[in-house]
């Protein structure tokens, strides 16, 4: 029903459609390769719906919004029927926990609105991610109103959800589908899962089982029994060092070269990995800036043992790759749902007043394109200046010293030189986590918290967090350093060419380092500890200093205390609400005081 149709810029201009991109961006360097079997992968989308809207570089290269995207797909599905090859589309999880559209509601439930959108693709596959998982109310409203939409597509093979009736008797049941097998439109069979790496940190009434245990399920052991023409297997896990090889290894053993093809997420990196030479893995990235790629010449490979020829693709979120690869110009591109995509997501912009301004930043902030600590660290800037200014705000406890600790994945994205507004707020920092403290610890002991958590054997004692998980995290920086080959120090600003700054891959798969679709020079990247802490006040070692930590990181303070001291046993007991204010509320508070 997504009927395509040309503009001339009159009526471009009279339905006030906007002149996007608003810079000049490379395209790509070359079409796709299309095979037999093709998939467009999304992955940890967190609910950045319209794209990425600032101009600071490498942004304006993830600009499309999820009405271009739907475009591009609708134009894709139309050029696999002109190939007369098949085309799914499939998402890994994460809708939400990223921007206003998705966290900026009103009383309602986060994502609720957003996902409506979500719901208009056409997507083939769905899995749940761990942000659907950390409220029980989101949880539920992904079983009641968007699963249902997907017509048995949404796969948690090891997730589930405990219902009530009214008589408050309790069942848990699988969150979606546990498996699918479906036929395409060139009558392949094709046998689904979708699954969940280790993820410990789920709310109550919500379970997730290992990855080890599922495959040893009977249900599982029937799901995989027949062979199909491929096994699609989804999952928000990581496709490389998580638990995908257990997967894998237990469809390899019943079926030896049946054609495996796995789609993952989580770790927000783009990646690919092949368990052998008849199956092959990617990851896309994270937040609408990449859309992943694959295609799998099936045909040539059945019957035989031979290697299967994939290919993969990563592709940045915007139209010019979207026209480039559609050969449509920019009057044809649009699809009457696409826009309409853009329109509701607007107006579910403007319904959530999120370009309330707040303050003008006076430089851009980042995560790791700046080392830590540095004037141009957005963890700089969050745990020096802004939590202890938000903090400060009608505090009984301001006079009394304190150490403030956060986990530095709290923070989300790079906040943005100019307007700061409610969606930057919540796109740099969207949990509503709050601050706890624990009162009269010594100076000289609070003082040796961060260093204790942020040492390796301390961080495994993580409660929600998985060895996959930790080893993932020291793993990322590491990756990200190995692909930023080039001397790191003022790398932006030594190049006038800062239109090329984006994503630089080398994944493990052949051919690595040609995967991206559109070639560019590597931003900086700085590691960052997990954990960080507000600079230790300046008093003797037996000073009482409150120590404040968020709730999210809750218990794991506890045992670290008691390691570091011996006069007394802490419990939660000793854990109170240091202030009402959410960790969402931070820099808005912040950027009101200051930056006007
Ligand atoms: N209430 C919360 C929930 C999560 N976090 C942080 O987010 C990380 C998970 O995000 P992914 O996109 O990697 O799945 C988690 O490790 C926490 O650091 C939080 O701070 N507050």
């Amino acid at each position: 029903g997504d009927h395509l149709y040309a503009r001339d810029d009159h009526v471009q201009e009279y339905m006030g459609i906007r002149e996007q991109p608003r810079v000049p961006l490379r395209p790509p360097h070359r079409p796709l390769i299309w095979g037999d079997l093709n998939i467009i992968h999304t992955t940890d989308t967190h609910g950045w719906l319209l794209g990425h809207q600032k101009l600071s570089w490498a942004e304006p290269y993830y600009s499309g919004d999820l009405g271009d995207f739907s475009s591009f797909v609708t134009h894709m599905k139309r050029i696999a029927i002109e190939k007369d090859v098949d085309l799914l589309l499939i998402d890994s999880g994460d809708l939400h926990d990223g921007t206003g559209l998705s966290d900026g509601y009103h009383g309602g439930v986060d994502a609720h609105e957003s996902n409506k959108f979500v719901g208009r693709l056409p997507y083939d596959l769905m899995t749940i991610g761990n942000h659907e998982l950390y409220v029980y109310a989101d949880t539920y409203d992904m079983y009641t109103n968007f699963i249902p939409h997907l017509g048995g597509r949404y796969l948690t093979s090891n997730v589930n959800i405990t219902i009530f009736d009214s008589d408050g008797k309790s069942e848990s049941v699988p969150v979606g589908n546990r498996y699918a097998k479906f036929t395409t439109r060139k009558g392949r069979r094709i046998t689904s899962l979708g699954v969940i790496f280790n993820f410990t940190g789920n709310v109550a009434n919500t379970t997730v089982q290992t990855v080890h245990d599922m495959v040893n399920e009977q249900w599982f052991v029937e799901a995989i029994a027949e062979e199909p023409d491929a096994f699609v297997l989804i999952g928000h896990m990581p496709v490389s060092y998580d638990s995908w090889p257990t997967v894998f290894n237990a469809v390899r053993a019943v079926h030896p070269l049946t054609p495996i093809l796995i789609f993952g997420g989580h770790t927000h990196i783009r990646d690919c990995q092949q368990y052998d030479g008849r199956s092959m893995g990617i990851e896309s990235g994270r937040y609408m800036e990449t859309i992943g790629w694959m295609s799998a010449d099936l045909d040539a490979a059945k019957g035989k043992h031979d290697n299967i020829t994939f290919t993969r693709r990563y592709l940045d979120q915007n139209r010019v790759t979207y026209e480039y690869h559609t050969h449509t110009s920019k009057y044809a591109f649009d699809t009457i749902n696409g826009r309409s995509i853009t329109y509701g997501l607007q107006e579910l912009a403007a319904r959530y007043d999120l370009s309330y301004l707040y303050g003008t930043a006076p430089q851009d902030y980042t995560l790791s394109q700046n080392p830590y600590p540095s004037n141009g660290s957005l963890l700089s800037l969050f745990i020096d200046h802004a939590v202890p200014y938000a903090l400060a705000i009608n505090n009984t406890r301001d006079s009394i010293p304190n150490i403030i600790i956060i986990n530095s994945w709290a923070l989300r994205s790079d906040l943005f030189k100019g307007s700061f507004t409610r969606n930057d707020q919540l796109t740099v920092m969207q949990y509503k986590d709050t601050f706890l403290y624990i009162a009269n610890v010594a100076s000289g002991i609070a003082s040796q918290i961060l260093p204790a958590l942020n040492n390796p054997p301390a961080m495994k004692q993580k409660r929600d967090e998985t060895e996959d998980e930790l080893s993932r995290k020291t793993r990322d920086g590491a990756w990200l350093e190995e692909i930023d080959d080039r001397p790191g120090v003022d790398r932006r600003e030594a190049t006038s060419d800062k239109w090329t700054f984006g994503y630089v891959t080398k994944d493990s798969c052949p051919n690595a380092g040609h995967a991206d679709d559109t070639l560019h020079t590597a931003l900086p990247y700085y590691p960052a500890p997990y954990y960080i802490g507000s600079n230790p006040p300046n008093v003797t070692a037996d000073t009482p200093v409150d120590v404040v930590f968020l709730n999210y990181l809750g218990e794991e303070i506890i045992p670290i205390l008691n390691r570091l001291q011996k006069n007394k046993k802490y419990t939660m007991d000793d854990v109170s609400l240091y202030s009402p204010m959410l960790t969402s509320d931070v820099l808005g508070l912040y950027a009101q005081a200051k930056w006007n």
